[in-house]
């Protein structure tokens, strides 16, 4: 379009839309001249009250902490560990709230193992193969990294190899070497554990990269990967272990299953399960939840607030959907609502009337009886055992590649004691029940005096969902932090998104790690890094699990706790270094935030270091 004379060709569209027109009077510019100081005025008011609310806040010592991390990685777990040591009579108060979510959990974990005896094994884990064929499918050596980037500047970070002290903080004053890594310290190559097999033409992580906060260039660089290393050899391992339909159907035609009729009559008898996680599920629910995602399980048109976690455009499994709340006091007024008769306890309220077609206990009153869920899982709570422990189900869960015990929310062992009448969760069954979160909620709380001089400092520490689909809602809180903890739960590396079956799950973290270090409006803000689920990395390494079957560039390292924490730090570290905007402190902890013990002395120090922090910015203010 031709410019007309004496009019300069901009790009900026907003100086078309703001410059006067080329006709105005005097009058009208004077009007103009006025508008424009006037909205500079209220503009600069605006910021000097921010400004202000801002001193006010550190003045008052206000400390903003961000829980971020994928989906289990132990968020609201270790938001629970600071209200275990800050508001120590509040959690204490809380913990007859969490029956409702550990008796879920049990019927929860029951029924995944019905589901495994009713689905067919696939020939390669099926008991009737010959070894020799299953040792083809699953014998490919790994490749090995081209280049196994050495361990850099792993003092300082130790561990004492068995996890039960891992605190040790890294401290890692950014200028020195800044900027100027090699590359192979921050790549790590992983194994492409299903893409192959299922022909997927797109890299796994594609997802992954829609997060992209502000992302620098250099963080949207995609990993290397090696064509030639299909690594297709743990394609039958990851199958069932991670519950994908898509293996059974793959397999339907050719279904064994193991002799199981024993088990019938223990079948039966457990059918009463369903009903209790539909109670406990409308209890945990609050009734005025309006959630766009929300679904029924099928055959349950009554009750249309339950969420579950569905899997969109695929049949899912029961194993990949999962009952979420949001965080915040919403779910725990619906349970205090509803708790009448818990042994015990009293608060002087009342229960309430439940909400409509809210399914309720027997007879149908609108109230509950006296806490039906415990008093019927206490009446199983024997067959509930002989199932876990029958040798049948070992095996098919062994097959199947189901390992309950390093799950969420496992509480399986400990039946006898969970079930009684009179049970009241201890806290280290708080920490351990696992209720999914979903949105993001800032948890206010002033330390209690028993915290000692750091009572009175208000703490606000935003916990988010961590699941694909939640991570967009997580932008508006990155403004004003004054810390952030990012949790990557390292044991979870031969595992996948329940969300998203073809990422792994360590690669997710790292991906997650890479956008938030690079994002700009962070770039003020100290991370700290919870190298999570390091008890359960232990285990899984004595095992015989290998960390280099799933990221080839590890190697042949070591398979101990101690080598392979220091390793996944050492590269975590190297992305911080390479993908900050500008240099910054970096700590690093390996951790089992369920550990009351040794998560107190690492709380500790993330709250001193926090604190000094919010007190230098003070004075910078
Ligand atoms: N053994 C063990 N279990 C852990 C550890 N950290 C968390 N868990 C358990 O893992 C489960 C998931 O933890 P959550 O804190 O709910 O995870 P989250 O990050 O809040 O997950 P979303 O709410 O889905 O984003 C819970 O059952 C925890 O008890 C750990 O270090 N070791
Ligand atoms: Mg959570």
């Amino acid at each position: 379009m031709p410019v007309p004379a004496g009019r300069r060709v901009s790009d900026d569209p907003l100086d078309e839309v703001l410059r006067p027109p080329p006709d105005e009077t005097p009058e009208q510019r004077s009007i103009r001249l006025e508008r424009e100081a006037e909205a500079k005025r209220i503009s600069m008011e605006i910021d000097a009250s921010i400004k202000a609310e801002r001193q006010a806040r550190r003045k008052k010592r206000i400390v903003r902490l961000l829980l971020l991390g994928q989906s289990e990685s132990g968020k609201s777990t270790t938001l629970r560990q600071f209200q275990r040591l800050y508001t120590p009579t509040a959690f204490r108060e809380e913990r007859i709230l969490w029956r409702a979510v550990i008796q879920l959990n049990i019927v929860r974990s029951v029924r995944i193992i019905l589901e495994a005896l009713n689905s067919p094994l696939s020939p390669s884990n099926s008991p009737f193969s010959s070894p020799r064929s299953r040792a083809r499918s699953v014998s490919r050596p790994p490749p090995m990294p081209n280049q196994a980037p050495p361990v850099p500047n792993a003092d300082h970070y130790h561990t004492n190899g068995n996890g039960s002290n891992p605190h040790s903080p890294v401290d890692q004053p950014g200028p020195s070497g800044y900027g100027n890594s090699d590359t192979s310290d921050v790549d790590m190559q992983f194994g492409s554990p299903r893409g192959h097999h299922h022909g997927s033409p797109q890299p796994r992580h594609r997802n992954a990269q829609k997060f992209q906060y502000a992302q620098s260039s250099s963080s949207t660089r995609r990993h290397r990967r090696s064509p030639s290393n299909p690594d297709s050899e743990v394609d039958s391992d990851t199958e069932f272990y991670h519950g994908s339909p898509r293996s059974v159907h793959n397999y339907s035609n050719s279904s064994v299953t193991l002799a199981n009729s024993h088990l019938e009559p223990l079948k039966q008898k457990l059918l009463p399960l369903k009903h209790i996680e539909q109670l406990l599920i409308a209890k945990l629910v609050p009734p005025t939840e309006d959630e766009p995602t929300q679904l029924a399980p099928p055959g349950s048109p009554y009750m249309p607030h339950i969420q579950q976690s569905i899997q969109q455009g695929e049949h899912s499994s029961y194993r990949n959907q999962e009952i979420f709340v949001r965080p915040g006091p919403g779910w725990k007024g619906a349970l205090s609502r509803a708790r009448v008769n818990y042994p015990g306890y009293s608060d002087g309220t009342t229960a309430s009337a439940n909400g409509h077609h809210r399914p309720t206990s027997a007879g149908n009153t609108g109230l509950e009886t006296q806490d039906e869920p415990q008093q019927v899982l206490h009446m199983l709570r024997k067959d509930m055992v002989q199932l876990w422990q029958d040798p049948y189900v070992k095996e098919i869960l062994r097959r199947k590649k189901i390992k309950l015990e390093e799950g969420s929310g496992f509480f399986l062992d400990d039946l006898e004691r969970v079930t009684s009448m009179k049970y009241m969760p201890s806290e280290d069954d708080v920490l351990k029940a696992r209720l999914k979160t979903v949105g993001v909620s800032e948890y206010r709380f002033e330390m209690e005096v028993s915290a000692g001089r750091d009572s009175g400092t208000e703490w606000r520490i935003v916990d988010v969902g961590g699941s694909r689909s939640q991570r967009p809602t997580w932008v508006p809180f990155f403004d004003d932090v004054d810390a952030i903890i990012f949790l990557a739960p390292i044991s979870a590396f031969d595992q996948v998104l329940t969300e998203d079956k073809s990422v792994n799950r360590l690669e997710d973290s790292v991906l997650l790690w890479k956008a938030v270090c690079s994002n700009k409006l962070l770039s003020n803000v100290d991370l700290v890094l919870f190298l999570n689920k390091c008890d359960i990395l232990e285990k899984k390494l004595k095992d015989g699990v290998r960390l280099s079957k799933y990221v080839r560039s590890y190697g042949d390292r070591e398979s101990s706790l101690d080598a392979v924490s220091k390793y996944l730090r050492s590269k975590f570290s190297a992305i911080h270094r390479e993908y900050s905007p500008q240099p910054r402190k970096f700590y690093a902890f390996c951790t089992s935030v369920t550990d009351t013990t040794t998560t107190a002395g690492i709380i500790a120090s993330v709250r001193d270091t926090v604190i000094r922090q919010h007190l230098k910015q003070s004075k910078l203010l």
